[in-house]
């Protein structure tokens, strides 16, 4: 008796209204002058889920020392990821948004917001409200789940919506490494590279984070010793960081027929002393030189589009790094940025979510 009514009650046509779609990425500067970088670090570093130590302590390393002496030096670096569009990652994120809206058509109202600085999710969210939507999907453009970016995201729409009255169904993304086409994606890319040369070893390097927050993060407070327990993403570590790169890499190895032995994960960008997720991106080309390997081709699957830590990062300084060391060929495989699978990724997470 109950089944039909279930079934009827899950086709049952959906409110007329129609639903928002917020993708949410990082944030980067509004300009690469040294004041706007210095004005988007501390509000990137003070976020509590960023640098997870007491307000206070917070407070006096990011004002006092992170903010004041890595304001100029990023300023260097952001200047030269800066296109005559402005920051890859925003643009990119623009672009996205004309291409979702466009394949989604008239049901949606698909707009891209930054977890830092512009535009915001408070202003995103508020337009939703104004016209009235009755149906929020928020899809945070991080692969894979950290409490400091995806966990971020969703604590900054929470905090917008607990203010309003009427709160209308929301679903939020949690990670999308597993999407078929998110995988085909830089599989396509990188076989474009592979068709025209011969390379010794893939490197995989992803963004790093303290292995406290791994720690914090493991609900059942044993599984996680940041070994090989992140080998396999199970029931028990589905929402370890490490472990969901592992089989992020996992994925692209097996659809690009990269043998064992031939490949590395790693991690990069680490800040500040405590440490942070290992194997460390700059120990595994040191090694990896000193092995006597020539050519790289690296990939940056964390990412969806180019960025500080894809362009200049991985293209420019560790290519740099690897060829003080002997290498001679490095290539990145650039992200996902306007291509067609992403696109396709992005309106299946909308119609599955
Ligand atoms: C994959 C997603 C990311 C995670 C996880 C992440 C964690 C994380 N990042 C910092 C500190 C910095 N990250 C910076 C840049 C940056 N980070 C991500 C993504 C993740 N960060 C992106 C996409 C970018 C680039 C933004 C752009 O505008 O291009 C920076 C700023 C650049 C610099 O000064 O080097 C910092 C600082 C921490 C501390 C952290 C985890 C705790
Ligand atoms: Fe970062
Ligand atoms: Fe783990």
């Amino acid at each position: 008796m109950e089944a039909p009514a279930l079934q009827q009650f899950a086709t049952a046509p959906k409110a007329p209204g129609k639903t928002g779609v917020l993708l949410v990425n990082l944030g980067t500067p509004d300009s690469p002058s040294v004041s706007d970088v210095r004005k988007y670090l501390r509000e990137f570093l003070m976020d509590g889920r960023v640098i997870d130590i007491p307000f206070i302590p917070r407070f006096l390393l990011v004002n006092g020392i992170i903010a004041p002496f890595r304001a100029p030096k990023s300023a260097k670096t952001y200047k030269e990821v800066w296109t005559e569009n402005g920051s890859p990652l925003k643009y990119y994120g623009e672009v996205n948004e004309r291409q979702l809206q466009q394949a989604l058509g008239h049901a949606y109202v698909v707009r891209l917001a930054m977890r830092y600085q512009s535009p915001s999710i408070d202003a995103g969210l508020s337009e939703f409200q104004r016209l009235g939507l009755t149906d929020i999907i928020v899809i945070p453009l991080f692969p894979q789940y950290a409490s400091a970016t995806t966990g971020s995201v969703y604590e900054k729409v929470m905090d917008v919506l607990k203010t309003w009255q009427v709160i209308p169904q929301v679903r939020f993304v949690n990670r999308f490494l597993e999407h078929p086409k998110f995988i085909e994606g830089f599989v396509q890319l990188g076989r474009k590279y592979m068709a025209d040369y011969e390379y010794d070893h893939f490197l995989f390097s992803y963004h790093g984070l303290p292995e406290r927050q791994i720690r914090k993060g493991d609900i059942t407070k044993s599984v996680c010793q940041l070994g090989e327990c992140c080998g396999s993403l199970r029931a028990d570590n589905q929402h370890c960081y490490r472990a969901q790169c592992f089989e992020t890499t996992r994925r692209l190895v097996r659809e690009l027929g990269i043998p064992e032995g031939k490949y590395t994960t790693c991690f990069q960008s680490r800040l500040g002393r405590d440490p942070w997720i290992q194997p460390y991106t700059e120990d595994t080309i040191r090694k990896l030189a000193k092995d006597g390997i020539k050519s790289v081709l690296a990939f940056s699957p964390a990412f969806v589009a180019d960025c500080l830590e894809t362009t200049i990062e991985v293209g420019e300084e560790y290519k740099e790094l690897f060829e003080e060391l002997g290498g001679q060929h490095w290539q990145l495989v650039e992200s996902l940025n306007d291509s067609p699978l992403w696109v396709e990724t992005l309106v299946d997470l909308v119609k599955t979510a």
